[in-house]
């Protein structure tokens, strides 16, 4: 079966006009343009299933917005395939836009001076969205997401989060069966993007929606996402799951545990002795917290059990925000 979403070699380099400054300058340019180039997005392969969510994470400038412009058919590429639903995006088939929908967080697709209602009124009409199907939506989320009093308000008077909220709205009124999010909660406070994060989860398994979805705020990849993308410089340089990706970058494990007052002391030396390198991250009164090695875990938990009086025990993965920290800061090629 053909995948949902396939991208093969996709790249995209821009040119942007070098100007000096001064007017002879600028004179000779428009004789003589120069241009830098900027490979946006270089060689990207991927193949995406019918209603797989994937997170495309990757540091500021590394390609995610540009290679989801090429794929909601915003922009051509400069070389490479892609077809999404069985369509070339870029051709921009109405058939195909009907099956698409992209929200960037930070640039709005509603009219500045329309009032909400008006907005969503207008892209009723541009999707031919059955005004039953219309209300009810709008029912269910504006409830959702309590956006009852935006309605009369102008979007250029919205605030971030109510700005981000209308969009999502808005994004799924047609229901696409292909959605590109890039930063759709952006501004939303905690209680909004848990709402957020509820619906993508529920509407994903009613409908099967395929969803590409970016973001820096990294409990939307973690808690919508097993699959991740990871772009650096415009490379695709992880594609898997994204437990593998915590075990590639820090294959270590977290131990916690409280330890009843009649003990012998414990620090990392301790462990030691035991041939088990550790390393302290936390240690506050009887509750410490050590790092060790993910083949050592075992070693290191039976020694810990047998040797103190535990109050309470626990093994975790390090936080996904340090190793997505540690790929980012170090470029780190997966
Ligand atoms: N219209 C443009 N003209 C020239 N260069 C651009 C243009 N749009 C993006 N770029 C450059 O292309 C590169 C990739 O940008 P892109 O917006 O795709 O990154 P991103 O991963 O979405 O970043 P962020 O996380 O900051 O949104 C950057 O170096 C950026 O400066």
């Amino acid at each position: 079966m053909a995948y949902h979403i396939e991208a093969n070699g996709l790249s995209k380099t821009y040119r942007i006009p070098v100007r000096e400054a001064g007017l002879r300058s600028a004179f000779g340019s428009l004789f003589r343009p120069q241009f830098n180039e900027v490979k946006a997005v270089d060689e990207v392969s991927f193949a995406i299933e019918r209603g797989e969510m994937v997170g495309f994470i990757g540091p500021n400038g590394a390609g995610k917005t540009t290679t989801l412009k090429m794929l909601s058919g915003l922009l051509y590429p400069t070389s490479g395939s892609a077809t999404a639903a069985g369509f070339t995006p870029w051709q921009r088939k109405p058939q195909y836009l009907k099956k698409i929908s992209m929200l960037m967080g930070n640039r709005s697709q509603m009219q500045w001076n329309n009032t909400v209602y008006d907005t969503m009124h207008i892209f009723k009409e541009i999707y031919g969205v059955p005004t039953a199907d219309f209300k009810r939506h709008l029912a269910e989320l504006g409830d959702m997401f309590d956006v009852g009093k935006l309605m009369q308000k102008r979007a250029r008077n919205l605030s971030l989060g109510e700005r981000s909220k209308c969009e999502f709205i808005v994004t799924l009124l047609h229901k696409p069966e292909i959605l590109y999010l890039d930063e759709p909660t952006l501004g939303m406070d905690v209680t909004m993007q848990l709402r957020l994060r509820q619906y993508m989860k529920e509407y994903n398994q009613k409908f099967g929606t395929t969803v590409i979805l970016t973001s820096h705020y990294m409990s939307d990849i973690t808690s919508l996402c097993s699959r991740v993308m990871l772009i650096n410089g415009g490379h695709l340089v992880y594609d898997g799951k994204l437990s593998s990706l915590t075990d590639k970058i820090t294959p270590y494990r977290i131990i916690k545990l409280t330890l009843e007052e009649e003990n012998p002391p414990l620090s990392p030396e301790s462990l030691q002795i035991d041939g088990i390198p550790a390393e302290w991250i936390e240690n506050s009164g009887n509750e410490h917290t050590l790092r060790v090695k993910k083949e050592d875990v075992v070693r290191a938990s039976g020694m810990l059990m047998s040797r103190y009086i535990l109050i309470d025990f626990g093994i975790a993965d390090p936080p996904i925000e340090s190793v997505i920290d540690t790929i980012y800061a170090e470029g780190i090629t997966v």
